[in-house]
């Protein structure tokens, strides 16, 4: 288990993480997600204990290993805990198996048991064959494999990603998604994993929490997030292609009846048409992109700063210069305020 409690991190009067509470039972995935600068590595440095919290505490169990209001931190190599970045830094001088044994060795294991525990996780990771060659004669992804099996190689209880995948390309990313999974899988450790991609976040998470200047937009499954968004932010964050929303005040007048003027409202893609000709349910947008996904076509407009995207079947033929005009349903999936707070 974690606990995240009331955790704060200021660097002067800037708060990089502000009050942050949340829990997650042993054996989660849990996604850190958000833009850049929302906080998230400072988050993942703090359950690290690499960063000292300025208020706040994180429980490991029954352990609390961070506590800002008393000022201490139990040292990174005492918080059973391993951790990958974006970057391997795997040491250049040592052989892939030389990498994997090194935490090992700091822990003082017997020989015996190192190599055995060593043959294991590369085994594990798929890349035995490759337990001789240096990191620079490895490819990306396979420096990134091991890194991950020098990070379980000591069976930590807790597993710590910053955005492990990012320096791969779209196809190793995907598939070392499953990869990874698979692995926090076999270990049965408690993951926690930093990314600004909702793709990942979602694909791979048990638990995600929506960071946004520092707090906490939102905590839930996947699917909550997706169906129940709590705020304007998540719903334009979150999904694949995310929610849209337009303001009150610009929809038809046919579907503007009993809405608040100031609010904005929700449609999700799959509830909208597209045609190349307008209605009184419809708002006109200038064509920007259309691409195929999974058998259906996804259809996006642009019109000042607002897009819209919809995702049809038998999608109008339309060239850029063209309006495409996006039916809506009778009503929006939800109402925000201006302010991004939930209103329906
Ligand atoms: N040591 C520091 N001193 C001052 N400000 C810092 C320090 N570390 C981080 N910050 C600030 O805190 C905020 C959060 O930084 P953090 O690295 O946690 O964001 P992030 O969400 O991980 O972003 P990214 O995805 O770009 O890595 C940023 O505005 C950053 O500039």
């Amino acid at each position: 288990m974690i606990r995240i409690h009331n955790l704060t991190k200021s660097f002067g009067v800037f708060k990089a993480v502000d009050h942050i509470s949340l829990e997650v039972p042993q054996g989660s995935f849990l996604v850190l997600v958000g833009p850049s600068g929302c906080g998230k590595s400072t988050m993942l440095r703090m359950l690290a204990g690499l960063e000292r919290p300025t208020s706040g505490t994180v429980q490991f169990g029954s352990n609390i290993v961070s506590d800002g209001d008393r000022g201490w931190v139990i040292d990174p190599s005492r918080r059973d805990t391993g951790l990958v970045f974006q970057s391997y830094a795997l040491w250049p001088h040592m052989t892939v198996a030389g990498n994997v044994d090194w935490p090992l060795k700091v822990a003082k294991m017997g020989k015996a048991e190192r190599q055995s525990r060593v043959a294991e996780v590369l085994r594990m990771l798929g890349i035995e064959a490759l337990s001789a060659r240096y990191p620079n004669e490895i490819s990306g992804g396979q420096q990134q494999r091991v890194a991950i099996a020098r990070m379980i190689a000591p069976r930590p209880a807790i597993l710590l990603f910053d955005e492990p995948l990012s320096n791969l390309d779209a196809k190793l990313r995907v598939e070392m998604r499953t990869e990874l999974l698979r692995v926090h899988r076999a270990t049965g450790a408690t993951s926690v994993y930093v990314t600004h991609d909702q793709v990942e976040a979602m694909t791979m998470a048990t638990h995600v929490a929506v960071l946004n200047n520092g707090r906490v937009e939102q905590f839930g499954s996947p699917e909550e997030l997706v169906a129940n968004p709590s705020t304007a932010f998540v719903a334009t964050f979150v999904g694949t292609p995310p929610a849209n929303l337009v303001p009150v005040n610009t929809l038809p007048s046919t579907r503007m009846d009993g809405l608040p003027k100031e609010a904005l409202a929700m449609y999700r893609p799959e509830d909208l048409l597209a045609a190349g000709e307008g209605s009184d349910d419809s708002l006109a947008f200038d064509f920007a992109e259309a691409s195929p996904v999974a058998g259906r076509t996804m259809l996006t407009g642009t019109r000042g700063t607002l897009r819209m995207t919809a995702v049809v079947d038998g999608a109008p033929r339309l060239q850029v210069g063209d309006k495409v005009h996006f039916r809506l349903p009778n009503m929006p999936a939800a109402l925000f305020a201006q302010s991004g707070e939930r209103l329906s």
